[in-house]
């Protein structure tokens, strides 16, 4: 260790034991206290107060904090040590805070600063604060035990620029089954998203593996600390493709001491909302029938794409289908109360089908159709309780009121509370069909709509329907929305999940280069911008990719310059490893059991084997099983990811990631020179850390990159 690396080391040795005894005091002390549980509101709040500090404390102790940012403020005479934790804890160590939260203003230039010897700026609630940075260190500190320091940056040393060391220490690290946090090396261009004005819909492209997800997280959890009187976490909700995806994302929030969010899949909330005994058709079918491969495809992409012209999730999910939806409500909604004279019974009076139109048309019209229609009902049943009681007689009073409430439920009968799914059946039935739906369309809805079956792809177009009919409360609007893995929403769902929304306040986040479900996802992400007026949207385009090395990024981008999509290719951080081996098998079977065992030989944590179909992974899961491996099999409908060793089909490969991937028969029957399998691939190699393989058998894929042009 050289001199100044020793004198750093044990300056923060000092430090971290001073910081351990000062927060061990403060969790005894606490500890000390006997816990509240009366019925006094104040003790309860400051129970609850002294509950949060505890948990916060404990997470502190063994990880107290994880940089140093000495800053001078202008107009102060000396650098103040800034010592950055995931949590703050009051106290101060030599007249400075002992840690200061990651998400508090002066944190932010911890991840902003990127060198040189300028003048660095935050932004405080009091205005922009200028100064001088004179040291940024990164610290590992694991249970209390100082384990490793670096310098990123030190004035007046000739390094300029902030090195990027340790991001590349962290980046080589094995993962295993979870996301996990990034608070110690989050990158300016992150922080600048996780940092975004609240009430805007934040748009992010970000290519395979920019940290698109770990930054939404964070910034959710940054939004709670920054806004904590506006927003709530229980009204913060987060929608991923799949419930194997939110469970391997359920770590980072915890870790970051947040907790109450939901997380939740487009199809599972729709359901919830809709309440309509609806039944999902089987999602796994669907994809196993839009993936698989055609032997006698056309090299220009999946055959069901080129005879559809707009595929019916392109057509259910557009933005048009909205204005059309709601030209048509405003025709059902002017006829939907023609109510007539109602008689209760015989030689009595009437009450008008015309006042019961008033009540509806006029004195409740602020109110969505199903509301007014509770309204008028009630009103109708006051309206005959009022005549029942003019009747003095008891016994024919109760006469006239089991005939009454015969005719009234008969009358009623003809005006059932509007339903959603019956609207919707409406538009796809011969004699009720628009003009502007293709019958073509309507008839493949009809028959699973009789059924109440309904696809995924009907879910956002019901949602709609349904808020026009019952409104939407309080409780179902959001203090924020995260979208993940955009690129697969329509415009549609995304309008719906707008009308939830309070002050637009979203983050959407895809990348266009992996949108294998675009025949229900966006092409460009106009399609959501043009959802909200100019100044409610900020985009940002994430380009630096941090999961692979630099040969899996440049061979990948190789592939996917065969998409036809136009997104900036991914910039590795300068991270090498391996080349990516492509290798022609004789014999697929025991080609794939040897890679597997080679990769299991090379102490990586999580291995996957990427198949292009699931009936194939199956039966190299089966293989693999016979050769004595004990792997996953990943499928549609798993809940949940273990980690270590699995077989998964590439369409289910999306927003994970694997220390080692082998990525099986790359050939050419199997990934053609279409778009569709350019992303597919493209998927399946950016899934890949530290390690990428690709077998084939017999000719190769055409998107495999030429030797060159992944050397460059
Ligand atoms: N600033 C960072 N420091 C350390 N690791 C990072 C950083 N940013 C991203 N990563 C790591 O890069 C990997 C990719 O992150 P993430 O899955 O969030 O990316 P993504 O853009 O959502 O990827 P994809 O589009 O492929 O799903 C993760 O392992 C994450 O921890």
């Amino acid at each position: 260790m050289d001199t100044d690396i020793q004198s750093a080391y044990q300056e923060e040795l000092l430090r971290l034991e001073e910081a351990g005894r000062i927060i061990s005091r403060q969790l005894d002390e606490l500890n000390a206290m006997s816990r509240y549980n009366g019925s006094d509101f104040t003790e309860q709040v400051l129970e609850g107060l002294r509950e949060e500090t505890r948990h916060k404390l404990a997470v502190a102790l063994p990880e107290p904090y994880f940089g140093r940012l000495d800053f001078q403020e202008a107009g102060h005479s000396d650098p103040t040590p800034l010592y950055i934790g995931k949590a703050g804890v009051e106290d101060r160590i030599g007249g400075h805070p002992l840690v200061i939260d990651w998400r508090a203003p002066v944190a932010s230039l911890f991840y902003s600063f990127t060198g040189g010897d300028g003048p660095a700026e935050y932004d405080s609630p009091d205005g922009l604060v200028e100064g001088l940075v004179y040291l940024k260190r990164n610290l590992v500190i694991r249970k209390q035990i100082l384990q490793r320091v670096t310098d990123s940056y030190l004035r007046g040393s000739s390094q300029g620029a902030v090195t990027d060391e340790f991001l590349l220490y962290r980046l080589g690290e094995n993962k295993d089954n979870k996301l996990r946090d990034i608070v110690s090396t989050i990158q300016a261009e992150q922080d600048k998203i996780i940092r975004a004005a609240k009430n805007k819909a934040l748009i992010i492209q970000g290519v395979a593996g920019s940290g698109k997800t770990t930054v939404a997280l964070h910034r959710l959890a940054f939004l709670l600390y920054q806004y904590r009187d506006q927003v709530k976490a229980e009204r913060m909700i987060i929608f991923a493709p799949n419930r194997m995806f939110l469970d391997y994302i359920s770590g980072v929030l915890p870790e970051l001491g947040v907790g109450d969010i939901a997380q939740t899949t487009f199809a599972d909330w729709a359901l919830e909302r809709l309440d309509d005994n609806l039944k999902l058709g089987s999602e796994a079918q669907d994809l196993e029938k839009r993936f698989a491969v055609a032997p006698h495809q056309d090299t220009t992409g999946n055959p069901a794409e080129s005879e559809e012209p707009i595929p019916s999730g392109r057509w259910k999910g557009s933005a048009e289908l909205a204005d059309r939806l709601s030209r048509e409500l405003d025709v059902y909604e002017k006829e939907y109360c023609a109510l007539q004279d109602f008689t209760p019974w015989e030689g009595t009076r009437q009450l008008p089908g015309k006042t019961i139109r008033h009540w509806f048309y006029v004195e409740t019209v602020h109110e969505p159709i199903g509301k007014r229609r509770q309204r008028v009902e009630a009103r109708i049943r006051r309206w005959l309780e009022m005549e029942l009681e003019a009747t003095r007689d008891p016994k024919i009073r109760k006469d006239r009121k089991k005939l009454a409430g015969a005719r009234l439920k008969a009358y009623l009968k003809s005006w059932s509370p509007p339903s959603a799914l019956d609207f919707y059946r409406r538009l796809f039935e011969p004699e009720t069909r628009p003009q502007w739906v293709p019958e073509q369309r309507a008839e493949e809805s009809r028959k699973r709509l009789a059924k109440r079956e309904v696809l995924q792809e009907d879910l956002a177009a019901l949602l709609y329907i349904h808020n026009r009919f019952y409104g939407i409360h309080g409780n179902d609007r959001f203090d924020h929305i995260v979208i993940d893995e955009a690129q697969d929403f329509s415009p549609l769902q995304v309008l719906v999940l707008k009308q939830h929304s309070k002050n637009h306040s979203f983050t959407i986040l895809g990348d266009l280069a992996q949108g294998i479900h675009d025949y229900k996802g966006v092409h460009s992400w106009e399609e959501f911008a043009g959802l909200f007026d100019g100044e409610e949207t900020e985009t940002f385009q994430l380009n630096r990719s941090y999961r692979s090395t630099m040969e899996i990024i440049q061979f990948a981008n190789g592939v996917i310059a065969h998409s036809g999509v136009a997104v900036s290719p991914a910039v590795p951080v300068f991270r090498s490893g391996e080349q990516v081996r492509v290798e022609q098998t004789a014999k697929r079977m025991p080609a794939i059991v040897q890679a597997v065992r080679e990769l299991s030989e090379e102490a990586h944590g999580t291995i996957a084997v990427i198949g292009r179909t699931e009936k194939e992974c199956a039966a190299i899961h089966k293989e693999l099983v016979n050769a004595g491996f004990s792997p996953a099999l990943l499928t549609a409908s798993q809940q949940s990811y273990g980690g270590g060793l699995s077989v998964l089909p590439v369409y289910l490969s999306k927003g994970f990631e694997f220390d080692a991937v082998l990525v099986t028969d790359v050939d050419e029957t199997r990934y053609k020179a279409s778009p569709r399998d350019a992303k597919l691939l493209y998927v399946a190699c950016t899934r890949a850390l530290h390690d990428l393989r690709l077998q084939y058998t017999g000719q190769p894929s055409p998107l495999l990159p030429d030797e060159e042009a992944t050397h460059s």
